[in-house]
């Protein structure tokens, strides 16, 4: 035995771009990627995929080269998860809600050399050029235009802005359909990079290998249980962790990309009709969006033996939007994943046959539980922060979560002490974790739930109280649309929480003080917000994550609450 081991046969770098090759084969005539009437054949989609690679390579791109892609989900944003990387390139997508000061960051950061850019990004990716710096080489501006919409929806693309080329043009002009492929040279070089939403701290630039994708793309499909020919609504930004890998997904399992512009809840609704969808991803928001979606946006679920299948995670989902999502007859799977991860890592794996038997709320309850580890991930525990050892599983002890596996990131590009940080020992004699920053409890059946990410944790009096916890029971008020708890300073407790609420209609009257009292009702004195204020909207981040620390700045600019007295911030409210 000790002779056998890695071969030339069986050592081939792991890839998820030969994914698409099989699909052309096994898929050829089917749908693969569907925008407004226009839908490209699986085969089709091959052909334009390496076009585009063959075209960067004429360009000048070689290996490990930076490409950007500034593209709301449309045919191009697809192609490019393909395209890019087959041309030895790396993948970076931005998040096209940044502000041109955090575009022109990244494009610094990242060198890129090429940007593809939708017409409706033009003026945020020129504004972002000019602040580089003088003698920061700029880069090649390809333009992706959209022949589906009409030319004065957008606006107009600023005219000192040097763009080389269309994206049609350039497929055109330079793509050769039957380009070899530039393969990895090692399954470990790198294929995309992502910046984190910034939530917490500044974006970080995470780098995924070819391994890394290629496992987290089978994972996530094995996870979520799709079968073949799924029909897939892209709600979920492909910006946002590579839309957590489906894009590669669907060329495995050989699915139709619906593809989508903008996300509203009529626009949603009308696709899922119109082409039959069966799976979508989302944030807890897209959740919250077609639960509370007014009747006249609404439109009925298709029949047939299967329901709508969505796929949450990014963000706490809280019960009570997971219980009204379903109630409306979608099946809800909830995961967690990071940037660093390139995908769902942990899912709340759901016990059929005896969780289904289970009323409503406690169902409910169950799914807002992250869970446990995805099939292909080798790892995951959650950590004493002073120890290092694994805390018990009594569902109320936190700790840090911590992961190991396959598809963890090679770490922040040019960042050696942020990827230090990240990635150590436990101090319990245990070497290499991924450090998460989310504080969650380790339930007596093995599931896990997050509490809070390290900086939100709300401490009052000594006692750690989980903004999460507190925002799931606000969520089950009838008047509320979303919720966000943080912390405020208090002259005795240290701090005491402090909620954030947007309400769900117009001429909804509710004071801070009922909303006080009611959770009284609900939860542990300590726990109970001494501030409730009323926001027409909560502030988000581009990926659609509530900015805690935006609320905390404004809490702590109210000043502290003092011993005994409850402030309410808002007074009584009725939702402009
Ligand atoms: N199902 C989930 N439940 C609760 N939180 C989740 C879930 N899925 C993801 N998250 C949160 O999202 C985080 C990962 O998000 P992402 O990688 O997009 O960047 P970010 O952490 O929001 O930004 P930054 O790292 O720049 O602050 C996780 O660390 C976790 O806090």
């Amino acid at each position: 035995m000790d002779k056998l081991g890695p071969n030339a046969a069986n050592s081939c770098p792991l890839t998820p771009l030969g994914f698409l090759e099989r699909a052309a084969t096994v898929y050829g005539d089917c749908p693969s990627v569907v925008y407004h009437g226009a839908a490209s054949t699986w085969s089709q989609t091959r052909r334009r995929c390496l076009r585009l690679a063959s075209a960067l390579v004429s360009l000048g791109i070689s290996r490990r080269d930076v490409v950007s892609v500034l593209l709301p989900n449309v045919p191009a944003m697809y192609e490019a998860h393909f395209g890019v990387p087959m041309s030895g390139a790396v993948l970076n997508s931005i998040n096209t809600r940044l502000d041109a000061r955090t575009v022109s960051v990244l494009l610094r950061h990242s060198g890129s050399k090429l940007v593809f850019v939708d017409p409706a990004f033009s003026p945020l990716l020129h504004e972002a050029l000019c602040l580089l710096p003088p003698d920061h080489p700029p880069p090649l501006v390809i333009l992706v235009e959209d022949p589906h919409e009409k030319k004065e929806q957008f606006p107009p693309v600023p005219a000192s802005m040097a763009i080389s080329t269309t994206y049609e043009r350039l497929l055109e002009e330079r793509g050769d359909p039957e380009f070899a492929w530039v393969r990895p040279e090692s399954e470990w070089d790198p294929m995309v990079l992502n910046y984190t939403s910034g939530t917490t701290s500044a974006p970080k630039g995470v780098v995924h290998c070819h391994r890394a994708i290629f496992l987290v793309t089978l994972d996530s499909l094995v996870s979520w249980g799709v079968p073949e020919r799924p029909t897939y609504l892209w709600t979920l930004p492909m910006f946002h962790a590579n839309g957590w890998s489906f894009p590669w997904g669907m060329a495995v399992a050989g699915g139709t990309n619906v593809c989508l512009r903008r996300v509203d809840a009529r626009e949603v609704y009308a696709a899922i009709a119109q082409h039959r969808v069966s799976h979508l991803c989302g944030a807890p928001v897209v959740l919250n969006m077609l639960a509370n979606a007014p009747e006249s946006a609404r439109r009925p679920l298709p029949e047939g033996a299967h329901k709508v299948r969505i796929l949450t995670a990014g963000a706490p989902p809280p019960a009570a939007v997971l219980g009204r999502t379903e109630a409306l007859g979608f099946d809800v799977s909830h995961g967690y994943g990071l940037t660093e991860t390139a995908g769902l890592v942990i899912s709340c794996a759901w016990k059929g046959d005896q969780w289904n038997k289970l009323p409503a709320s406690e169902r409910a309850r169950l799914k807002a539980r992250q869970g446990v580890r995805t099939p292909g991930m080798a790892e995951v525990d959650i950590v004493d922060a002073v120890t290092g050892r694994s805390v018990p599983r009594d569902g109320a002890t936190m700790g840090e979560i911590v992961l190991r596996g396959g598809c963890l990131t090679l770490g922040y590009y040019k960042d050696e002490a942020a990827t230090r940080a990240a990635i150590r020992g436990t101090g319990a004699g245990e070497e290499g974790w991924f450090y998460t920053g989310d504080v969650g409890v380790m339930h007596p059946d093995g599931y896990l739930e997050i509490r809070d990410r390290s900086k939100d944790v709300i401490i009052s009096g000594g006692e750690n109280i989980s903004s999460v916890e507190v925002e799931a029971v606000l969520y089950g008020h009838p008047a509320v649309d979303e919720a966000a708890v943080v912390a405020r300073p208090d002259e005795f407790w240290g701090e005491t929480p402090c909620a954030f609420l947007s309400l769900k209609k117009k001429g909804v009257n509710v004071t801070a003080e009922e909303v006080i009292a009611w959770s009284r009702e609900r939860m542990a004195g300590y726990m109970v917000p001494k501030t409730v204020v009323f926001r027409d909207e909560l502030p988000k981040t581009s990926t659609g994550k509530v900015q805690k620390f935006v609320l905390r700045n404004m809490a702590s600019e109210m000043g502290p609450t003092r011993r005994g007295v409850s402030v309410s911030g808002g007074g009584t409210r009725s939702k402009m």
